[in-house]
């Protein structure tokens, strides 16, 4: 199977290795051609949750025209980075499948307007961390589930067989639920590293922070019927846990002075809760503190 992978950042590399392990032909898709030499010149390298480094070829490229010959393009960049792509994916072939691998919400719709038969979304309990631009750091071993909600999930079925125990896939029934339980496990890990500037491990052993996410968890509760039964306080912690040493993808935002995903993540999850009658203060403070922060430009 030929497999594009748009954006060679955290998500997109571990991926990409995993998939090129597997025995996929994967063609990562970089946005700097310094990136892509780099990757085309070193390769690309995992270093496991136990330090061992593994090495896989994958072929980088800039230039998203070579794309309409693959089989599956997995599109692994933030959510504001899909903006300027979507003109791009509409222009492919119908039948090239596509895979989206955000957190959040607000490309669900998006993605679904475009003309491909087969759309799938992803949402992904690993931690990824960049070393360089050619080395990815797996931290913390997550299921990577996917939810074929256009088309043929045969489409999908190269990756859906995948077998190996630090990459296990999982089909799943419902993209939007999936999407809406992965925000909510975004909402009360994200905006609190990225605060605090803590690692993920760091929400369970720190006291405060615990009472903190705590806290937003008893409101999301309040607000949602069934996240108790179907996301209990033990898996935020087993999540947090696992994933111990990564820098969260919105921690690894505030560092590196970009914009965060805190609209598609929180705000979503903060509109819902209005409309179900229900404020969040805790969380829409936390919410409006990443705003601030974005707002103050402390990096520029
Ligand atoms: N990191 C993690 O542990 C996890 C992340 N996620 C989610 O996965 C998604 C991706 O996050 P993550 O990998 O961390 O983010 P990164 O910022 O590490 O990676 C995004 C990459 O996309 C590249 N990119 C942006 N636009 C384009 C384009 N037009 N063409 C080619 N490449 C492009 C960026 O390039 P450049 O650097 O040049 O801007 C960057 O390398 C997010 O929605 C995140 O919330 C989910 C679970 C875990
Ligand atoms: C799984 C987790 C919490 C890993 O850090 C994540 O989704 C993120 O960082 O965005």
């Amino acid at each position: 199977m030929n497999v594009a992978i748009i954006g060679a950042g955290a998500v997109g590399q571990l991926t990409a290795s995993f998939l090129a392990e597997s025995g996929m032909s994967v063609t990562l898709v970089a946005r700097r051609q310094g990136q892509a030499d780099e990757l085309n010149a070193k390769y690309l390298t995992r270093v496991n949750v136990d330090g061992a480094k593994t090495v896989q070829k994958v072929v980088s490229t800039t230039k998203l025209k070579g794309l309409p010959q693959q089989d599956l393009i997995v599109i692994a960049v933030k959510y504001g980075q899909l903006q300027e792509l979507y003109g791009h994916l509409s222009s492919l072939p119908s039948t090239v499948s596509l895979l989206f691998m955000q957190n959040g919400l607000a490309h669900y719709d998006e993605a679904l307007r475009l003309p491909q038969k087969n759309i799938a979304f992803s949402s992904v309990s690993f931690g990824a961390q960049m070393i360089d631009q050619s080395t990815v750091q797996h931290r913390g071993v997550g299921v990577c589930k996917i939810a074929v909600e256009r088309g043929d999930s045969g489409a999908f079925n190269d990756l859906l067989q995948i077998k190996n125990s630090l990459f296990p896939v999982e089909l799943v029934a419902n993209a939007e639920q999936m999407l809406f339980e992965k925000a909510v496990f975004n909402c009360l890990i994200n905006p609190l590293t990225a605060i605090l500037q803590v690692r993920n491990g760091e929400l369970v052993t720190n006291k405060h922070a615990f009472l903190l996410m705590q806290t937003i968890y008893q409101e999301l509760t309040e607000a949602f019927e069934g996240i108790e039964q179907a996301m209990p306080f033990l898996k935020v912690i087993e999540l947090c846990e696992k994933t111990a040493s990564n820098t969260s993808s919105m921690l690894a935002d505030r560092i590196h002075g970009r914009k965060s995903e805190i609209d598609t993540i929180a705000g979503v999850i903060l509109e819902k809760a209005l409309a179900n009658g229900h404020d969040l203060p805790t969380l829409r403070t936390l919410y409006h503190q990443v705003l601030a922060i974005e707002e103050s430009g402390e990096r520029r």
